[in-house]
This record gives C-alpha cells, sequence and structure tokens, in this order.
C-alpha cells in the first residue's frame, strides 16, 4: 500500500521536476522495507504540498499553487520549539499585509495542532446569547479548560493549541507582534465604522492533514489572503457567525420589514464592498470573487496546456456572491479526489 501510493507520487513529482525517479524508486523502497515508511526530501515535500494545493478541489484560489512557500519544521520536537514556528510562519505569511502563501509542515506522525485557523476569534455562551464568533464555542470552551481566559469582547484572539505525541496539550497566547487586524469602513457610507466590525487580515488554515505519498502530515497549517466574500458574505453575515445584515440594513435605513424589498442583499453588497476597501486601504492583500474567478479561469486554461484535468467542486467554487456573474457557474466540474491533497482530520477536541 505504501509502496504504491510513494510509487505513484514519486513518478509524477519526479517528471514534473524534470528528474530521474529510478535511482531515488529504489532508495524509498529499501528504507520501506527495513523501516515501514520513508522520509521525504525537502523538494519531494514541497512539491508535494504544491501538487496538493493545485488538486484542492474546493479552492478558487490555486492558479498560484507553484509559487506557495513552504517551511520544512520535521526535525522540532518541543511544543515550545513548534509554537516559535507557527509565530514565525504568522510573521513570514502576513509579510505586513503583503501576503505570502505559505505552508509549514512538521513531523508526522507527532504533531498536532487542535485550532482551526492560527487566528480566530473566540466566541463565549452567555445567558444574554453568544459574544463572539459562535464557530468557536466549542474550541473556547475547550481552552478554557486548560486554563486560559480570555476578556470577553466579541474579537479576542484565541491562543494556539499544540499537542506534541500523546502528552497534554499546551496552550500558548499569540504574541501581538504576529497579529495584524482590519477595522471594516465604507467608501462613501462615513457612520458605517460605527458597527465597529473588523476581521483578521490572513487566512491561516491548521486542522487539515497533508498526504504526500502515503505520508501523511497531520500539522501543516497553510496560509494564502482572503476572498472579500469569505468575510463580507460568510463570516460577518451568516445568522450562526455574526449576523450583521440586520444592523447594516438599518445603519442604510433600508426598509427590511419586506424580503422583496431586497434589504439583504442591499445590505451584503456594500458589507462586501466595505471590507474590499478596508482591505486595500489597509495595504493587506484580498481578491474580489470576480477576480479570483478569472484568476482560476487562467489557471484551467495552464492546466489544459500542461495536459493536466483539472477538478474541482462546482459548489464551492461558485462564490456566495453573484455566483452566476462568473464562469464557474455555467460550467460543471468532475469532484474527483487527487492525490497529493489536504483532507479534513478527526476534531481533537
Ligand atoms: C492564495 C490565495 C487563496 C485564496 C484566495 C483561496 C480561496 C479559497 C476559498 C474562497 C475557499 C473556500 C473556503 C470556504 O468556502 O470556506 C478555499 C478553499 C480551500 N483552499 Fe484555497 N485559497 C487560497 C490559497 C490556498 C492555499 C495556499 C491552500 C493550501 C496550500 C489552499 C487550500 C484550500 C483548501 C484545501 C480548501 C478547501 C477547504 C475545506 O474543504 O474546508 N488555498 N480557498
Ligand atoms: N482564503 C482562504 N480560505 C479558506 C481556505 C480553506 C478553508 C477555509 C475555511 O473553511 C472552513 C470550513 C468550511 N468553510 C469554512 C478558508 C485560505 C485559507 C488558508 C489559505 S487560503
Amino acid at each position: 500500500m505504501l509502496q504504491e501510493e510513494a510509487k505513484q507520487f514519486l513518478k509524477l513529482c519526479y517528471q514534473e521536476l524534470g528528474k530521474d525517479y529510478n535511482d531515488r524508486m529504489t532508495k524509498i523502497l529499501q528504507e520501506i522495507s527495513d523501516t515501514g515508511t520513508y522520509t521525504h526530501t525537502y523538494e519531494e515535500l514541497a512539491h508535494g504540498a504544491r501538487m496538493a494545493w493545485r488538486n484542492s478541489n474546493r479552492c478558487i484560489g490555486r492558479l498560484f499553487w507553484e509559487s506557495m512557500h513552504v517551511l520544512d519544521e520535521r526535525e522540532l520536537e518541543t511544543e515550545d520549539e513548534i509554537a516559535n514556528a507557527l509565530f514565525f510562519h504568522l510573521q513570514y505569511g502576513s509579510n505586513q499585509g503583503k501576503v505570502i502563501p505559505t505552508i509549514t509542515i512538521f513531523k508526522p506522525g507527532y504533531v498536532r495542532i487542535f485550532n482551526h485557523q492560527l487566528i480566530r476569534y473566540a466566541g463565549y455562551e452567555t445567558k444574554d446569547g453568544i459574544i463572539g464568533d459562535p464557530d468557536s464555542v466549542a474550541f473556547t470552551t475547550f481552552c478554557e479548560s486548560l486554563g486560559w481566559r480570555g476578556e470577553q469582547t466579541p474579537y479576542d484572539i484565541l491562543p494556539l493549541v499544540i499537542q506534541v505525541e500523546n502528552r497534554e496539550p499546551k496552550v500558548y497566547s499569540i504574541p501581538e507582534e504576529c497579529l495584524l487586524n482590519v477595522m471594516i469602513k465604507h467608501p462613501t457610507i462615513e457612520n458605517f465604522q460605527e458597527l465597529e466590525l473588523q476581521w483578521y487580515a490572513v487566512p491561516f488554515i491548521s486542522d487539515m492533514k497533508l498526504e504526500i505519498g502515503g505520508i501523511t502530515y497531520e500539522a501543516a497549517p497553510f496560509n494564502g489572503w482572503y476572498m472579500g466574500t469569505e468575510i463580507g458574505a460568510r463570516d460577518l453575515a451568516d445568522e450562526q457567525r455574526y449576523n450583521v445584515l440586520p444592523k447594516v440594513a438599518n445603519l442604510l435605513g433600508l426598509e427590511t420589514t419586506r424580503d422583496s424589498t431586497l434589504w439583504k442583499d442591499r445590505a451584503l453588497i456594500e458589507l462586501n464592498e466595505a471590507v474590499l476597501y478596508s482591505f486595500k486601504q489597509a495595504g493587506v492583500s484580498i481578491v474580489d470573487h470576480h477576480t479570483a474567478a478569472k484568476q482560476f479561469k487562467q489557471f484551467e486554461e495552464r492546466e489544459a496546456g500542461k495536459g493536466r484535468s483539472v477538478t474541482g467542486t462546482w459548489s464551492w467554487l461558485i462564490p456566495p456572491v453573484s455566483p452566476a456573474a462568473t464562469h464557474i457557474f455555467h460550467k460543471d466540474y468532475d469532484d474527483s479526489v487527487v492525490k497529493p491533497n489536504y483532507f479534513y482530520q478527526d476534531r481533537m477536541y
């Protein structure tokens, strides 16, 4: 099984790198029969992580798959060393707002990061309702069970929770210099900032596993930049998230008593325009869903040129705002799963 996965990956990887794979294949098969596993070279690891992004069916941002920076931290052993590598990744990937798509890869079978994203707001269940991000309530409660205490504001940054081997998970507050936040304001509606909306600048997904040639990296956090609708049409807009559309509509003086005034749609557009404007003003990379769709079209064309077929999940690739205004809506995609790839894994709390 591992031999087969290794063979398949190596053949394709070395073909794409323009290298002969015979010698390497022999060495790997020997290592697998000696030790039951094998260790990727940095080149195999880096190209495998990029191939996994290229194969991510639900990702609209794949045009840039070859440019991802890969930080190899497989030799780290202690929770402190790992926390410091994560603090480094936060600063390196954020790059003062000029976001660099980056992945850090830790020793397989040894490290787990409990966070869904390295930077996320806490959620608190109170008798008067939820403070903060409802999506974070379970993880926040878990952090509190480990002794962590937040300030109970709607935008508290959660700590990192790192587990090595089967030791107790350790909790680390994120240093200020690793954090970048954007206050949401509107280009023409002056009192929009009265809503006091904000969001963190850069998404770092930290709970997916990376599978390359039969080796599973359970801790391989990766960042890119946001597509505006993720924040403006989901994180801040969903009823079961920050649910701000009624507040935006009131600020805009919209008639909210009838659906047919399309007040929700108008509020959504103003909020998404404000998100894109605020990120640009703050010098933080972000892409609107029309530009992202055009970039994805370029990705499809480039892959065809390389003789590779593109797999995708239509329902995830279409943006949540004006989906039919993008080419993606008007075609269908083969949702087959190709490896290397990123996968969900069981929650640790
Ligand atoms: C560079 C800018 C990037 C943009 C604008 C982008 C955009 C997106 C968006 C909008 C989604 C859907 C998320 C959702 O609906 O919740 C997504 C999903 C995804 N992206 Fe990308 N992405 C980028 C980079 C990356 C990178 C660097 C990786 C990994 C190396 C990646 C891997 C994925 C994966 C695995 C999913 C599916 C997540 C899931 O199934 O929950 N993306 N991307
Ligand atoms: N823009 C992004 N968006 C996402 C990419 C992958 C996953 C997610 C969050 O997915 C959650 C689980 C299902 N929807 C929300 C968001 C990126 C995050 C890290 C690199 S690029």
